[in-house]
């Protein structure tokens, strides 16, 4: 009897495979050719290549064969990937109603899931509306004294090194810049990790982002109810414990002893006091704010400076511009004058084109949605790619995408490319609501490494890079960046 089950099952099975990864053809969208029960992802999932990689190199092939979209799969799960510049501002802008969720697992049981970033429909509008204030540019200028208190730290650690004529592994130094900062301006917290290499903060931080691609498949392919349930913590027990009891318990000192202070904790606590936010939902917004403040604005400094590195007279001309602009103002580092940088800013610009923290952008579908000028239905529930690190390197857009020109942000150059041909930071109702303070780090941390010194890259940096598979929720390189730095 099994002889004939065996091979009768195996048949259904394979039917219903071939049948599911058809499901594109069928609507009469063009697809990739996917490979059995894999689809289009093996590769990713044994984590053999980078899945930013492979988006962008997917968005490039898409446009050679003169495709404005295309069907993928994850598995079984049918993905759509659109390349046409407008289809994509549809898609983030004019036709949001439609895509407004990010499709990320999240669950009541576990606290710090319930982010921003996560969660979804009315509940999401509401609390981007009660958040939106707190990044506003009035309230990150209350933050600058403590920006600039971590900036000088850094500034003297760049010393010692320079001194001692140590080379600096930049990538992790970053790490500890920003996530002081974050921790700082986010809940008055004092890292120290800049000084204290073994801190809880950065070690927490690593957890939350390198959670293992295994962890990852579970998270995308199966209910969040169900993992939820069965004890799953996605970003790991023991960092959401970590960030349960810091904010829990820097609420209650706060709310004990009457303290105030200029931080994002602070403007939570009044929502509290206002009865429009619960302790919970305080814990999962300090979460998304630490996570995605601190690894996005990190490994934009190190990409700059790995690029600074090997240009010299960029890097001279950047030194150029700071020293002169503190020049004019007394040598006070003021937040006016990191506005005035207009050089620091294109430079910035620049090295999230080349290197976008955020390189592709996931959105699901909420409503069966027709693409315009086309056929194609997507249906709701499906999965959507925004290629951001395709766009970025698109010959069309950017001439010669491979090279580090600071000039691609020139006026003249901007007004030669759609807007949405740069989304680093998203676009739409959706996009990176802490641009403003991610960008002012990042600037600051540029400020404190070059206006008294030069870097040339060390030998121990393998060249030419390697971007890291494991990295699944921000792009970031294969092992370290070595910089020599010395005074001038
Ligand atoms: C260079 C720095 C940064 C980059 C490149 C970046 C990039 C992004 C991107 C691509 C998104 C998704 C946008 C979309 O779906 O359209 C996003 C969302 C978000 N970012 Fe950032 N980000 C940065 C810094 C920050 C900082 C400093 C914070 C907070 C302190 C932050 C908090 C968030 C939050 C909470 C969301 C979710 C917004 C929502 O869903 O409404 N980010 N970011």
């Amino acid at each position: 009897m099994l002889l004939v089950y065996i091979p009768l099952v195996s048949l259904v099975f394979v039917i219903y495979v071939k049948w599911r990864l058809n499901y594109w053809k069928r609507r009469g969208l063009f697809q990739l050719d996917p490979e059995f029960f894999f689809g289009n992802t093996r590769n990713e999932v044994l984590g053999s290549v980078s899945k930013f990689e492979v988006f962008r190199d997917r968005y490039l092939y898409i446009k050679s064969v003169n495709r404005k979209q295309c069907g993928m799969y994850a598995f079984l799960d049918p993905w759509y990937l659109p390349v046409d510049h407008q289809i994509i501002k549809n898609i983030l802008q004019r036709d949001f109603s439609y895509f407004e969720n990010h499709g990320m697992y999240h669950h009541e049981k576990d606290i710090v899931s319930m982010n921003l970033f996560n969660i979804e429909g009315e509940a999401w509008k509401q609390l981007r509306v009660k958040l939106t204030p707190s990044f506003s540019s009035l309230k990150i200028k209350t933050m600058f004294q403590i920006l600039l208190d971590k900036t000088t730290i850094l500034e003297k650690i760049i010393h010692s090194y320079s001194s001692e004529n140590e080379p600096i592994n930049i990538k992790d130094m970053m790490r500890r810049f920003t996530s002081d900062v974050i921790a700082s301006c986010g809940f008055g917290v004092e890292a120290n990790s800049m000084e204290d290499p073994d801190n809880e903060f950065t070690r927490v931080g690593m957890e939350a982002f390198y959670p293992g691609l295994l962890k990852f498949f579970l998270i995308e392919t199966f209910p969040a109810g169900l993992l939820a349930n069965l004890g799953l913590r996605s970003n790991g027990y023991k960092t959401s414990k970590f960030f349960s009891d810091l904010v829990t318990q820097t609420l209650q000192y706060r709310e004990k002893n009457s303290i105030s202070r200029s931080d994002f904790l602070q403007l939570l606590l009044e929502l509290k006091r206002n009865k429009t936010m619960t302790d919970n939902e305080i814990i999962a917004q300090c979460f998304i704010f630490f996570i995605a403040g601190f690894e996005t604005s990190s490994t934009t400094a190190m990409f700059a400076m790995l690029e600074l590195a090997q240009n010299e007279g960029i890097q001279n001309k950047l030194r150029d511009e700071i020293r002169s602009v503190l020049g004019k103002h007394g040598g006070d580092l003021c937040c006016d004058a990191v506005m005035e940088m207009e050089y620091l800013d294109k430079i910035v610009n620049e090295t999230l084109r080349k290197f976008p923290p955020g390189a592709v952008i996931p959105r699901r579908c909420t409503k069966t949605y027709k693409v315009p000028g086309t056929e194609v239905v997507i249906e709701k529930g499906t999965r959507v790619i925004i290629p951001v690190w395709g766009l970025h390197r698109d010959p069309e857009f950017y001439p010669n995408p491979e090279e580090f020109n600071p000039e691609n942000f020139s006026t003249e150059n901007k007004a030669k490319r759609p807007d949405i041909a740069y989304i680093p930071f998203g676009e739409g109702p959706r996009m990176c609501i802490g641009l403003r303070f991610g960008v002012l780090q990042t600037k600051l941390a540029l400020i404190a490494l070059l206006r008294n010194f030069k870097h040339t890259l060390n030998s121990r940096t393998k060249t030419p890079i390697e971007i890291d598979p494991e990295a699944i929720f921000v792009l970031n390189i294969k092992g370290d960046v070595w910089l020599n730095v010395s005074k001038v």
